[in-house]
């Protein structure tokens, strides 16, 4: 334990997140403790102004793979059973007569991670082996629990953490079961949060209760050993239009750290089935409709933390049912490989298979749903039979396939249609024209919207692209109104945001196995990569540096395509003339390059005397649809964000007809071609909306 104690003493320095404790870890999630290639979120960034600059957290030097756990394990004869997500071994941290037969330690086999069930330690794989060796050392059979140093928390940081406790239970403890409610009301809050169908019995069942003062239903979080209650997730209901109801919810602890599989308490230990919904009304639809498990992801279909993991590895059967919609359903295909995707069944969205409280609304047998769903595993040869489903699914719903639509560029929806998964878009424009300051508002505007962003800046260091970011977020000039800088790094530190602490030179396979770490453990739907010059290697200047790029940019389509993550790859141009616009061609060494990408974009930028900087947005290169075009971009220095200039008429012009490069862009004029010039079909008038555009009222949106 000594040795233990030491070592961790010493580790200090890289041992992350370094303001929390290991009990605030083992409650919450399982970071894993980490070397060299980093990746940070945004409320440590705002952590390091007030406090130290460590709060990273790191990736492992060289990812460990689930051979070297295992013979790692043969090697110190360690039983263990091979389960879907996970290796289970006897827990170490309780004694050898009590533990008996119980394999209650999970090892993450994508990480390493580990969990113990009964004591709730959890640590990273360096971890388990320090423990391991000085077991072996000091020949002991089981170490204490609280055999891990953990770091103390700051007194602002214990403060934060009695009053969300408070906050749990005062809330708790003021809401009423629903058995307390007079019938009259009871019928009412359901009607008002469309749930007529579920009885009382079933929210008695899972513990529901009613928040009357801001009328929201209480989702409680029952965890750990002794089942305590560890948190609340409040819901609230609005009516939109006609019958639709919006759902709004918020959780204590807040949502990073809100870890709570909705239902678990619930299941027995010899339970071996269960159905996975992507909210909590969804799993009491799915429970009274089919008498099975159900359990709730606590942040839907936007992820599954691997924190969970261990807590579904006695299912043998995991039928995922997320949702009614084409996010919902491509979320179950990803999470089914997280869960192993021999054990997992899928229900396909559609018109007979809306989400579980629909269904059970519309009074359809739950049971024979699940029963219905379709093995996720993957078949590398298909017929149309089995695509058929798909196909329908993507004609039903063409606005969905389309991908996430940004709010703030909509001429970019109308060529591109959309931001979708598995994407490879490829950004270039000339040296010092605001390529990094443009996407960076572009991704910003998706990762408003749930999309989880991963960023790899090389160039610029995380802090000046998270202040660029953080003022393009809040639309002003934050040096001027430092009083509101905590206003808005709060909301800021709410989004799905993560960034690579790469700097310089890397080596491309040291980026992508980040890549492929940051999409198992933070499910992210969008890498953004400034820029590929910095992934050229210095060392091989006799090679073709072309084909170099070439390779590069196929590796990139490969991981986008794997992944289903979309990657955003900037990229220098080849050669830049002072009197010619650029094109595909000043981008791509080779035409096979070309064909990788799906999307090509190019922030043009007129070099006119009277009209200095002008830039505007040309897509050459639109693989959905074929739609190309170019709009114009006006920058606003104080916010340092692109919108589309509200003043004049929009003209039309036929991009096709003339060389790339011939005339200027008009001011105001934006145009859609068809399939890259080829088949000129279509040119659309843009129809800009007055609000999206105008500064004042998107701040007055984004407060
Ligand atoms: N449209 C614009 N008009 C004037 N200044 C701009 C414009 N866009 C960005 N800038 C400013 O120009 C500077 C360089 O921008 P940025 O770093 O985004 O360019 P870049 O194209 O990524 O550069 P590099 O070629 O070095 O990678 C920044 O200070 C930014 O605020």
């Amino acid at each position: 334990q000594s040795f233990l104690h030491q070592r961790h003493a010493s580790s200090q320095c890289f041992r992350l997140p370094t303001h929390r404790s290991v009990h605030k870890l083992r409650e919450t999630s399982c970071i894993p403790r980490l070397r060299s290639t980093e990746v940070f979120q945004p409320h440590n960034l705002v952590r390091n102004y007030k406090k130290d600059a460590k709060s990273t957290v790191e990736f492992p030097l060289s990812p460990i793979t689930v051979t070297d756990i295992k013979q790692y394990l043969r090697s110190k004869d360690i039983l263990f059973h091979d389960g879907y997500s996970c290796l289970h071994i006897p827990s170490i941290f309780i004694d050898a007569f009590t533990r008996k037969d119980s394999f209650s330690l999970f090892v993450d086999k994508t990480t390493g991670q580990f969990l113990c069930k009964d004591t709730l330690v959890e640590g990273s794989w360096e971890d388990l082996q320090d423990c391991l060796e000085v077991m072996q050392k000091d020949e002991q059979d089981s170490l204490s629990p609280h055999v891990l140093l953990g770091y103390p928390e700051s007194l602002e940081e214990q403060e934060e953490t009695e009053r969300e406790q408070r906050e749990v239970r005062e809330i708790w403890s003021s809401s009423l079961p629903f058995t307390d409610l007079h019938d009259e009301e009871a019928q009412l809050v359901k009607a008002m949060f469309r749930i007529t169908k579920i009885s009382n019995a079933t929210l008695k069942k899972f513990g529901v209760r009613l928040f009357k003062p801001t009328k929201s239903l209480v989702f409680p979080w029952f965890g750990g050993p002794d089942s305590s209650l560890k948190g609340i997730k409040l819901l609230s209901a609005q009516r939109t239009d006609g019958e639709k109801v919006a759902y709004n919810e918020a959780t204590v602890p807040k949502c990073s750290s809100y870890f709570n599989l909705f239902g678990l308490a619930l299941v027995s230990r010899m339970d071996s089935e269960v159905v996975v919904t992507g909210s909590e009304l969804d799993t009491l639809a799915v429970s009274q409709g089919t008498g099975l498990p159900s359990v709730a992801l606590p942040r839907g279909v936007s992820c599954l933390p691997p924190a969970l993991l261990p807590y579904l590895e006695q299912f043998k059967r995991v039928t995922l049912w997320l949702g009614g919609d084409i996010r919902s359903w491509e979320a179950s295909k990803l999470f089914s490989r997280k869960l192993g995707l021999r054990r997992c069944t899928l229900v396909r969205p559609g018109e007979f298979q809306p989400c579980p409280l629909e269904a059970l609304s519309q009074g359809k047998n739950l049971s024979r749903i699940v029963k219905a769903s379709i093995p996720a595993a993957h078949k590398s040869i298909v017929s149309f039979k089995q695509l058929r489903e798909d196909v329908y699914g993507e004609l039903m719903n063409t606005d969905q396939v389309a991908g996430v639509k940004w709010t703030r560029f909509p001429e970019l929806n109308r060529i591109l249609k959309g931001h979708r998964k598995g994407e490879l878009t490829v950004f270039t424009g000339p040296t010092g024209s605001g390529k990094t300051t443009f996407i960076s508002e572009l991704a910003l505007d998706l990762c408003m919207q749930g999309v989880n962003t991963l960023w790899g800046s090389f160039e610029i260091n995380n802090v000046r692209l998270a202040k660029i970011m953080l003022t393009q977020f809040a639309m002003q000039r934050l040096e001027e109104n430092l009083e509101q800088y905590d206003f808005w790094a709060d909301r800021f530190e709410e989004l799905p945001l993560y960034f690579m602490t790469f700097h310089g030179q890397q080596n491309i396979k040291t980026v992508l196995d980040t890549m492929q770490h940051a999409v198992y453990l933070y499910d992210i739907n969008h890498v953004i990569i400034d820029n590929l010059q910095f992934m050229m290697g210095q060392e091989n200047l006799s090679v073709d540096k072309f084909a170099v790029q070439d390779h590069i940019i196929g590796v990139f389509r490969k991981f986008a395509t794997n992944s289903s993550c979309h990657v955003t790859l900037i990229i220098h141009p080849r050669k830049e003339e002072d009197d010619r616009e650029l094109q595909t061609a000043s981008i791509f060494g080779s035409a096979k390059a070309s064909q990788e990408a799906d999307n090509v974009l190019i922030l043009q930028e007129k070099k006119l005397v009277t009209c200095p900087g002008r830039r505007s947005l040309q897509v050459t290169k639109n693989r959905f649809d074929g739609d190309v075009g170019i709009f114009p971009l006006d920058f606003i220095k104080s916010s340092l964000t692109f919108s589309t200039p509200i003043k004049g008429k929009h003209k039309l012009r036929k991009v096709a007809a003339k060389p790339e490069n011939e005339e200027e862009v008009q001011e105001n004029e934006v145009t859609v071609k068809k399939d890259e010039g080829k088949k000129e079909k279509a040119t659309k008038t843009a129809k800009a909306s007055q609000a999206a555009k105008c500064p004042a009222n998107r701040n007055e949106k984004a407060k």
